[in-house]
């Protein structure tokens, strides 16, 4: 792309990034390192879609029904949640911002690309409210900034910030919802999270405390623990894989697995594909952010992969 700028050479290489249009018309950006790690980012939700490493393996799980067609949500991949996580309010569940089209920030000064970075590459995206919205879905202006880069050494980073653009408060709920691809989901355990509180959304959200010292599979689960530490960890034993998930600003941990029978009653989702992902979120959800007009919130969820466990 001549109008777009690349990151700077690293190694004699250099980050790239490519935009096509996928079959509906929707433009996706291909972001690539200089290591030729790769990640691709729909402007419909604002979704990465894919993340691969520098062998060219996919780290993020992505359904085979996957409809990427408005205005479904797509199964798969990073959708973000906001302003609303799950359905405790009055708006569609997990809020709007993931069957929207986002845009490339042009205001920035390098909306694709980056500067001062080695053999990295970024794009800029941004969500703001349609009129249809602001009349009909919810009344509140505000913008939503997301920065996506994958660095020279194929770590993923999210950097969201919601601006308040309203003449009076905005308070709204986030969460970046990360299907990571995993070998087999009951060989997978997830640490990080020992002691804490969480809400059981299969238990009308009732409130218990993590008793084991890591989080195991072996039937439905969807739970929101609530202040973890800001590093949290998923192993998988089959594949060899950890991933690390960095956080700041997203006190919260959404985790959710579907099992067998839910898994049967999501039309987007094949029966047996719930053995093949995780989702891990980083979010705000019990005690949504409240902005005062003019004001900023900023959060980042960071991903790197180390190859055994
Ligand atoms: O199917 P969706 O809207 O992407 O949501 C996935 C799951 O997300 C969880 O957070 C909800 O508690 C579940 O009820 C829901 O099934």
């Amino acid at each position: 792309m001549t109008n777009f700028e690349a990151a700077d050479a690293f190694d004699g290489k250099a980050g790239s990034v490519e935009i096509v249009t996928d079959k509906h018309g929707i433009d996706q950006l291909i972001l690539q390192n200089a290591k030729g790690a790769t990640t691709q980012i729909s402007l419909y939700g604002g979704q990465v879609l894919s993340w691969k490493n520098e062998k060219g393996e996919e780290l993020l799980f992505m359904s085979s029904k996957a409809t990427c067609k408005p205005p479904m949500p797509v199964r798969g991949g990073i959708p973000i949640s906001f302003p609303q996580f799950g359905s405790g309010g009055r708006l569609e569940q997990h809020g709007f911002a993931r069957n929207r089209t986002w845009v490339i920030d042009d205001q920035l000064p390098s909306p694709c690309g980056s500067t001062g970075s080695k053999g990295q590459a970024s794009v800029n995206l941004l969500l703001k409210p349609s009129e249809e919205d602001l009349n009909k879905v919810w009344p509140n202006r505000f913008e939503v900034r997301l920065r996506v880069t994958l660095t020279e050494k194929g770590d993923l980073i999210l950097r969201s910030r919601v601006r308040n653009d309203n003449g009076k408060p905005l308070s709204f709920q986030i969460a970046f919802r990360t299907y990571f691809s995993v070998s087999d989901i009951s060989e997978v355990r997830v640490e990080g999270l020992e002691t804490l509180d969480y809400l059981d959304c299969l238990q009308e959200k009732r409130r218990f405390t993590e008793q084991g010292d890591a989080l195991t599979f072996e039937s439905e689960v969807d739970r929101i623990y609530l202040n973890s530490s800001d590093i949290v960890a998923v192993f998988d034993h089959g594949s060899k894989r950890t991933f690390h998930i960095k956080k700041q600003g997203l006190p919260d941990v959404a985790v959710w697995n579907p099992w067998d029978k839910k898994a049967k009653a999501l039309s987007d989702l094949g029966d047996d594909e719930y053995k093949q992902m995780l989702c891990v979120d980083g979010a705000v959800i019990e005690k949504p952010i409240s902005l005062k007009p003019g004001e900023e919130w900023v959060g980042q969820l960071e991903l790197s992969v180390l190859s055994s466990c």
